[in-house]
């Protein structure tokens, strides 16, 4: 059984297609990013997979629930962890007591919410400030209460729409830490993000949503060797000499002081050529090493250039 399973998801808002034919499925234990520029229609299949927009059409099943139907809907909610856009604690309440309320949502024992609050407390550094008031807490505070929020109730899946969206670095790695203990107690990530470094560095298998319309989906690494032409093979030789014309598998060639960059859609038979050229012309080779392309350069490519 998948985590998410997701079919066929359209999404209209009014006559304006905000989900067009979305279809991917999210494994159990794994960590997936769903990746898009603004307004791409991240929070809206968020909003339907967690079953608080009906979809025009398309299926939904979340732990194996039908999320249209409103009985299994239920099932699927008590087992997950949801960190909504824009979510906000309750600002009159404390920290604890924010907790407490989740806990009472879930169904869960006295004795078992101040259990696990103090411990998510613990976790996300808010145990000394338990007792104030939200209305006083960062912006951080806010996002790491809202995420311990979600996991009061130690779910198995975790639903984050930008859990790091405009924090300060302590925050954001506090929470990428926890993101990550998650997945290594077993438990499935679904997160949406902007930032293309976050989900490089978190998610094993990233959806690249753009315009509604699912246009990539695959590891990081796989991702990245869609970027054609935009992996290179850096050399430095002594003397630095190169014929850029004598690298037969180089698309072109940057000479950079002490240094050359060489592009290429073949890494394995540039590294290859330039040794051999090395030994032809008799130069000492003081590093050599392949450049890959970073996830941005992937989403700058696919974002731009994917027409309707
Ligand atoms: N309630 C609504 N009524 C009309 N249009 C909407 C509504 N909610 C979202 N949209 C539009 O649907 C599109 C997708 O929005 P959505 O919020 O899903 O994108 P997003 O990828 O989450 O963007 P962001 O990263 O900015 O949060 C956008 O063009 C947005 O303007």
């Amino acid at each position: 059984m998948k985590a998410i399973e997701v079919v066929g998801l359209t999404k209209y808002y009014g006559s304006f297609l905000a989900v067009d034919n979305v279809s991917f499925e999210v494994r159990k234990g794994e960590i997936f990013g769903f990746l898009g520029p603004n307004g791409a229609g991240k929070t809206t299949t968020v909003r339907t997979i967690t079953g608080v927009l009906r979809p025009n059409s398309g299926e939904i099943r979340v732990l194996g629930y039908d999320m249209l139907d409103e009985r299994e809907k239920i099932k699927a909610r008590e087992r997950t962890g949801i960190v909504p856009e824009m979510a906000n604690p309750y600002v009159d309440l404390t920290a604890m007591q924010n907790l407490r309320l989740m806990g009472e949502l879930y169904g869960m024992g006295r004795g078992e919410i101040e259990k696990r609050s103090v411990e998510l407390l613990k976790l996300f550094d808010l145990y000394e400030k338990r007792n104030m008031k939200v209305r006083a807490f960062s912006k951080g505070m806010r996002q790491r209460l809202i995420l311990a929020m979600a996991m009061i109730s130690d779910p198995e899946l975790l639903i984050l729409d930008e859990p790091t969206s405009g924090l300060d670095v302590i925050s954001a790695r506090l929470i990428k830490d926890v993101i990550r203990e998650e997945k290594r107690k077993g438990k499935t990530i679904f997160m949406t993000t902007h930032n293309m470094i976050d989900a490089n560095e978190l998610c094993e298998r990233i959806g690249i949503i753009r315009k509604g319309r699912l246009i990539a989906i695959d590891t990081p690494e796989k991702l990245k060797q869609l970027v054609r032409g935009s992996v290179s093979v850096e050399v430095s030789f002594e003397p630095m000499k190169l014929e850029t014309s004598s690298i037969s598998s180089a698309i072109r060639v940057e000479l950079m002081g002490d240094k050359a960059r060489v592009f290429t859609n073949d890494p394995d038979a540039t590294v290859k050529e330039l040794v051999y050229y090395a030994e032809r012309k008799g130069l000492r080779i003081v590093s050599l090493r392949t450049l890959s392309p970073s996830l941005e350069d992937v989403f700058i490519k696919l974002v731009g250039e994917k027409n309707d």
